[in-house]
C-alpha cells in the first residue's frame, strides 16, 4: 500500500488550529509538527492569554501521512482548503499552493517516517516516556525497563514528553508524589503528569482539562497505561463560574470558540477532599489565576508544581504564590523554562 506523506510550512502559531483541521479527515494517520517549539504554545481559544513575549513567528511543518488512493492534487487542495479555514479563523498564514508538499511513500517507509521521531525519553531517576509502537524496542534495554514506563501515543494534545516544562514536572513529580497520595493535575493535556503520578505511586488522581481533546487523548492514555483506577479525567474550568453552559461551541472552523465553560469548576473541587501535590503547566498568568483556588483545595503541607513559563516570568510567579500562602522551597530550570515547588502553608 502507498501512502502520502503531506508537508505543509504554517507559523507556529497557526499549527495547532491546522492539526485541528486536519485531524477530523478521518483517513489521517500520524500527524507531527516539526519545528522548534521552544515558547509555550498558544491557545487563545481556552483561556491562555496572549503574551507578546512569547509571541514568535518562526515557522513549523506539519506533516501527515494520507493513504492511497487519495492523489497528491486531492491532498494538495484539501490542505489548501484548511488553511483556508485556518486563515478565516484569522490566523496569519499562506493559502498557497507552495506551502504544501507531497512524497509517495510505501508502507514500511510510512511506518518508519512517522515513527522515526520518536523514542523512549527516560526522564529523572524513574521515568521513561515510551511511545505506544517502542514498547518492544525498550526491552532490550536494560536500563530503560528498570523505568516507570508512561506509554503514549501522541495525539494532538500537548505533553508528548519533549517539552522541557512537561520532562521539568516529571522530574519534580517523581521527588514529591508519595505512596497514596492525591494529586490534581490542572491542565492534563495528553494525560502524561497525571499518568505519571499514579505510576509514582499516587492513590487517586484527578486530571482535568478545559480543552475537550486534551480530555479524550488523556483518557485514552490513561487506559493504555492501565491506571484508570487511580486515574480520572474531567473536561473543566477552574476559573469558570458554577453555572455555565458545558456543552462546548465549535464554530463552523471547527475550533472551539472563546470559553468559560466547563464540567469540573472550583465549587466541584471544593466538594472534594484536599490533594497532596497539585501539578499545572499552564502558562505564567493562568497559573497565578488558579492560585486561590488550588490554595483551597490543597492540605495543609500540600506541595504545588507549577510551570509553562520561561526564566524571566519566574519571580511574578513566586511572588504572587507567596502572596497566596505558598512557600516556594525549589526551583528547576531546563533551558529557558522553569517549574517552581511550593508548599501551602496555613
Ligand atoms: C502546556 S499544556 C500542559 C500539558 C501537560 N500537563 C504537560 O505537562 O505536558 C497546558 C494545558 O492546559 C490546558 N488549559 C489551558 N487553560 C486551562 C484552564 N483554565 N483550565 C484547565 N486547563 C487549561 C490546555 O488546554 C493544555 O492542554
Amino acid at each position: 500500500m502507498k501512502w502520502l506523506e503531506v508537508s505543509c510550512k504554517v507559523p507556529q502559531e497557526a499549527s495547532e488550529a491546522l492539526c485541528a483541521v486536519i485531524l477530523d479527515w478521518p483517513e489521517v494517520q500520524g500527524l507531527a509538527v516539526e519545528g522548534v517549539f521552544d515558547k509555550a504554545p498558544l491557545h487563545p481559544e481556552y483561556g491562555e492569554w496572549l503574551d507578546e513575549s512569547l509571541l514568535q513567528t518562526d515557522d513549523v511543518v506539519v506533516r501527515f501521512y494520507l493513504p492511497e488512493p487519495i492523489s497528491e492534487a486531492d491532498a494538495t487542495e484539501r490542505t489548501m482548503a484548511a488553511l483556508r479555514l485556518v486563515k478565516g479563523a484569522g490566523l496569519m498564514v499562506e493559502d498557497v499552493p507552495e506551502q504544501v508538499s507531497c512524497l509517495v511513500l510505501d508502507e514500511d517507509s510510512w511506518a518508519s517516517a512517522w515513527k522515526e521521531d520518536y523514542h523512549p525519553i527516560p526522564i529523572g531517576n524513574r521515568l521513561v516516556i515510551v511511545p505506544e509502537w517502542d514498547q518492544e524496542a525498550m526491552a532490550d534495554d536494560d536500563a530503560l525497563t528498570q523505568r516507570l514506563p508512561i506509554i503514549l501515543e501522541p495525539g494532538m494534545a500537548f505533553g508528548t514528553g519533549t517539552h522541557q516544562t512537561t520532562q521539568l514536572c516529571l522530574q519534580s513529580l517523581e521527588e514529591v508524589v508519595t505512596d497514596g497520595a492525591r494529586v490534581l493535575d490542572v491542565g492534563c493535556g495528553t494525560g502524561i503528569l497525571a499518568i505519571a503520578a499514579a505510576k509514582l505511586g499516587a492513590g487517586e488522581v484527578l486530571a482535568m482539562d478545559v480543552d475537550p481533546v486534551a480530555v479524550s487523548t488523556a483518557r485514552e492514555n490513561v487506559s493504555r497505561n492501565g491506571v484508570e483506577n487511580n486515574v480520572s479525567v474531567l473536561n473543566g474550568n477552574l476559573l469558570a463560574p458554577m453555572d455555565v453552559d458545558p456543552t462546548p461551541v465549535v464554530t463552523e472552523t471547527g475550533i472551539v470558540t472563546p470559553l468559560a465553560k466547563g464540567f469540573l469548576c472550583s465549587q466541584d473541587l471544593a466538594q472534594m477532599p484536599a490533594w497532596n501535590v497539585v501539578v499545572a503547566n499552564i502558562l505564567r498568568d493562568i497559573v497565578i489565576l488558579h492560585l486561590p483556588v488550588i490554595k483551597s483545595s490543597l492540605a495543609p503541607g500540600g506541595k504545588l508544581l507549577v510551570s509553562g513559563f520561561v526564566q524571566e516570568q519566574a519571580a511574578k510567579v513566586a511572588a504572587a504564590m507567596v502572596e497566596h500562602g505558598f512557600r516556594v522551597s525549589d526551583r528547576k530550570d531546563k533551558d529557558d523554562w522553569v517549574v517552581l515547588i511550593a508548599e501551602h502553608v496555613s
